[in-house]
């Protein structure tokens, strides 16, 4: 299995992709990646004249302007296996960076819900990147993509924390271990996706970043005997707010990378 050479074309490059049902020029060199098909219309509302380039499976594309700049976005499914799908495709027909805007839960006592965390680096436990490297292959942001996000995050003075992310596996765990354990390593938040898309960046050659936004704390909901397993009403004012301030600094972040010469 892990004799596989990433460095080969995959020979599916000039063609219809399987699943996102685009081809080579629907999408652009930077792509927004978020798992939730409904966090597609929040972005797109910021950019200028965009496309529907598809919509499949629940997967959808569509391809606009930022301030002139050409930026895609497409929804990944929930988990490692759907995602790491899409990334794929997407780098067969040209994108070149993707940035993740995903929900998370917070693993320590401080990230409150509605705090924005710019991870530098991720637990591979997404289900997908196993199959593709051995455990012991780092999931990292790259630090360009990194470094404009939080670049951005500053210049746009919209507070943010940083550390390492937790990309699990089992939404519905029952056991507060799971979740306490990778808060006493100083983790600071979980998703499903992220270091799926470090890894298959990272092997395919492309860069990637994730900014996430706190729905929940798993932290506080399993430091008793059970785990709260709920999450709080996603439409309340703090989430919207800092749903859209985590695109904001996306799409700054995405302007500087272009200016800069990707
Ligand atoms: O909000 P999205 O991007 O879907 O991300 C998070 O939300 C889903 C779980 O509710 C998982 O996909 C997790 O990673
Ligand atoms: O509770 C949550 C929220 C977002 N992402 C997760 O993995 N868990």
């Amino acid at each position: 299995m892990f004799k596989q050479d990433f460095r080969i074309p995959t020979g599916l490059e000039n063609q219809i992709q399987y699943h996102i049902q685009c081809g080579p020029g629907d999408v652009a060199p930077v792509v927004i990646v978020p798992g939730d098909q409904g966090r597609v219309e929040s972005i797109i509302s910021k950019l200028h004249d965009p496309k529907k380039v598809s919509e499949n499976r629940g997967l959808i594309t569509y391809t606009g302007y930022y301030e002139g700049y050409p930026v895609s976005v497409t929804s990944t499914g929930m988990g490692g296996p759907s995602a790491s799908i899409v990334y794929e495709e997407l780098i067969n027909i040209g994108a070149k960076i993707l940035i993740r805007i995903g929900s998370v839960a917070g693993l320590q006592e401080e990230i409150e819900e509605g705090d924005i965390i710019i991870p530098h680096a991720c637990v591979r436990d997404d289900g997908a990147s196993q199959y593709y490297v051995p455990q012991n292959f780092p999931a990292v942001a790259s630090p360009e993509v990194y470094l404009r996000l939080i670049s951005a995050a500053k210049s746009l003075n919209f507070d943010f924390k940083t550390g390492i992310n937790w990309s699990h596996s089992c939404f519905y765990n029952r056991d507060p271990e799971y979740f306490q354990r990778w808060s006493r390593y100083r983790v600071v938040s979980m998703d499903m996706e992220a270091s799926s898309l470090f890894v298959v960046s990272s092997l395919r050659g492309v860069k990637a970043g994730f900014i996430g936004i706190c729905y929940a704390n798993r932290f506080k909901q399993s430091n008793r005997d059970k785990v709260d397993l709920s999450v709080p009403d996603t439409n309340r004012s703090i989430i919207k707010s800092s749903t859209s301030k985590a695109i904001d600094i996306t799409l700054r972040g995405i302007k500087d990378l272009y200016q800069n010469g990707l």
